[in-house]
């Protein structure tokens, strides 16, 4: 007897985790959208096994539901489910990015022989939709689980044998807490790079040499500004108190440098440049799962024909495989930025030393 895994949105995340469940010969994948195109998508890339726009016929054989879909969504599906007719012992999740809000929501509805379990991977990308999906995209992050009080052990357990697919670690965190550190390590780094941006492209405006001389440093700290905007406009709001008091404590950080700044205090400038590098040079290396566990690596690439060729014949000549290449920045007088995507670490690792070796300036 097969397990049926039902993932409504198949998206970035979504598309992700069908990705890593789908192939296993006990694993039945089907996927749910309201929309007939979106239905066909995940048909036609092979993302699940089954598809369809009917909700009642995606859950009805389910074992477990994950509702892969914008954090605004979560209620209203919630609330559709639990009048819906499910197979005993069915384990409902979720991947949002905020957990509080629908771990309550979940508990003040009644369920019978039905368990909702909140869930979030700590990994993802700037790129959303199932184009974007990988299987691989869980391995080494960290997954995070919102049981409840009252959640019985076994159907944990279950969820969490399921999840081993992923090849993610999982650990278990109270939602309340849950939210105020992605509240610091997710959500106010998306709001900070996202108005640092826009600061910039008003600067662009008047002279676009801002945006053509923008390099490394810019490109590091502002990727996740391309992230999907209702994606993001649900997790903000949702997250709304925890932001607004860390929004404080930033405007103080801001008025620090602001004083030093005027005071030309550069001895106080080079501590928070020590403190800030003392403490994310120890963060856990990316492979553990601090920090999203897909394998990117960005290189500077001078404006000079042929450039891309050397670079892909230096990785085949390795035996690299990519999966994918993308060419960033292309511009006269600015060196371009080409991304280039593996499948694993092995490979990552070693086209980081080989192209090291030619010089190539990498970043992460
Ligand atoms: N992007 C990340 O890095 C990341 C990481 C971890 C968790 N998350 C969370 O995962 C969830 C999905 O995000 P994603 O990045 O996969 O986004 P995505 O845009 O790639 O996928 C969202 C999916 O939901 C579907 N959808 C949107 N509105 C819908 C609606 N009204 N009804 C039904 N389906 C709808 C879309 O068609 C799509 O399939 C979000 O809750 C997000 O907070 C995102
Ligand atoms: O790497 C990225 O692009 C991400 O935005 C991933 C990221 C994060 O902020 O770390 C974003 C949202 C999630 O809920 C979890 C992970």
């Amino acid at each position: 007897m097969k397990t049926t895994v039902t993932i409504c949105g198949v998206g970035l995340i979504g598309g992700s985790l069908a990705l890593s469940l789908k192939g296993q010969p006990h694993i039945h994948v089907v996927g749910h959208s309201p929309n007939p195109n979106s239905v066909q998508k995940y048909l036609d890339r092979g993302v699940v096994d089954e598809a369809t726009t009917s909700l009642a016929d995606a859950v009805q054989h389910a074992d477990f539901v994950f509702l892969c879909v914008p954090v605004g969504k979560l209620d209203a599906y919630l609330q559709e489910l639990q009048a819906l007719p499910l197979k005993k012992g069915c384990i409902i999740t979720d991947v949002g990015s905020t957990k509080r809000s629908v771990a309550a929501y979940a508990s003040s509805l009644s369920w019978e022989d039905v368990y909702f379990i909140g869930g979030h991977p700590m990994a993802g990308s700037e790129r959303s939709g199932v184009e974007a999906a990988t299987s691989h995209l869980f391995e080494n992050a960290f997954y995070v689980l919102t049981p409840d009080t009252d959640t019985p052990e076994p159907a944990y357990e279950k969820l969490v044998e399921l999840l081993a697919h992923t090849k993610a670690n999982i650990v278990r965190v109270d939602p309340v807490l849950h939210d105020e550190i992605v509240g610091a390590i997710s959500h106010l780094p998306h709001i900070i790079a996202v108005a640092l941006v826009n600061q910039v492209a008003d600067y662009h405006a008047n002279n676009d040499l801002f945006g053509r001389l923008a390099a490394g440093g810019f490109r590091d700290i502002t990727r996740i500004a391309s992230s999907d905007p209702i994606i993001w406009r649900d997790i903000l709001i949702n997250n709304k108190s925890v932001l607004l008091n860390m929004l404080k404590d930033w405007n103080r950080e801001v008025a620090e440098f602001v004083r030093m700044l005027e005071v030309e205090d550069g001895e106080g400038i080079a501590k928070q440049f020590e403190k800030a590098s003392a403490f994310r040079d120890g963060l856990p290396e990316r492979r553990k799962g601090m920090i999203t566990s897909l394998y990117d690596v960005y290189v500077d690439i001078p404006d000079h024909p042929g450039i891309i060729g050397e670079i892909t014949s230096l990785l085949g000549s390795e035996q690299i495989s990519l999966s994918n290449i993308q060419i960033l920045e292309s511009r006269e007088e600015v060196p371009g930025v080409l991304r280039l995507s593996f499948r694993n670490q092995e490979d990552q690792d070693l086209a980081v030393e080989r192209l090291k070796e030619k010089q190539y300036h990498i970043h992460f």
